[in-house]
């Protein structure tokens, strides 16, 4: 029994990286997967993007939907005021595992908590279980046809306040067509697209980036 990319990429950051040191982490997955074999993190182009962002907005509060081996992970929580909590879900419990080792590797638990399941039974959960009151910043970047489901959930369970940010990977390549036209096309939303490209490669993708802007339109929600 071989092993699996995940445990190649931890395999990385062990050997690669500085215990303590999660831009050492960042780096050594980086150089990993554009070298030895692609995977799926959001990478050094996307990336940039990610921290522009994070440290523009200071988040105290951030989910990621979508954890994989938690390269997003580290690098958004690494930017992170000190009080500041990362809350991301993983469906795979083997990418789980890896993404635990990575997130302690890197010296980053005390910001992380790293839940495993499915977005749609834990969203509804969250407020209850881990006294949340609102998400600063939403990192989209699980299953993409959960994108759309999801975000209307997160709006559903009270868990977006006015000025709130969604940032979701992929809108091009693989694609969310419909949670695309629903954040550029919804009064709940001003939506704006950054172009960049598909992970590792020259492919066309990019990050859309989406203010909560309340529900007026429908209060009763
Ligand atoms: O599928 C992608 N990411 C999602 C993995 C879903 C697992 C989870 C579901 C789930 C449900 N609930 C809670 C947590 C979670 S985690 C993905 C795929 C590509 C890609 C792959 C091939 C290709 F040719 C071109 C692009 C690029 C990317 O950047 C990706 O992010
Ligand atoms: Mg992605």
């Amino acid at each position: 029994t071989g092993s699996t990319r995940p445990q190649r990429i931890l395999r990385a950051v062990q050997k690669n990286s500085t215990r303590g040191s999660p831009c050492s982490v960042v780096n050594a997955i980086d150089d990993y997967c554009k070298h030895k074999e692609w995977a799926m993190n959001v990478g050094d182009e996307k990336g940039i993007i990610v921290d522009d962002v994070v440290l523009e907005l200071k988040p105290i509060t951030v989910l990621e939907l979508g954890t994989y081996c938690a390269y997003s992970t580290v690098r958004i929580a690494n930017l992170l005021p000190p009080e500041a909590k990362l809350i991301t879900l993983e469906f795979n419990a083997e990418s789980a595992a890896i993404a635990r080792e990575i997130i302690t590797w890197a010296g980053l638990e005390e910001k992380i908590q790293l839940i495993i399941g499915a977005s749609g039974d834990w969203i509804p959960r969250l407020k209850e279980e881990f006294g949340i009151e609102t998400f600063d910043l939403v990192f989209l970047d699980h299953w993409k046809d959960r994108y759309l489901p999801d975000t209307k959930l997160l709006e559903k369970c009270g868990l977006l306040k006015p000025g709130a940010v969604l940032l979701a990977d992929n809108v091009i390549c693989p694609g969310t067509p419909d949670y695309l036209d629903y954040v550029r096309n919804s009064p709940r939303y001003k939506s704006k697209f950054y172009r960049s490209h598909l992970e590792y490669t020259q492919e066309e993708d990019g990050l859309e980036h989406s203010v909560f802007l309340g529900l007026y339109d429908n209060p009763n929600l």
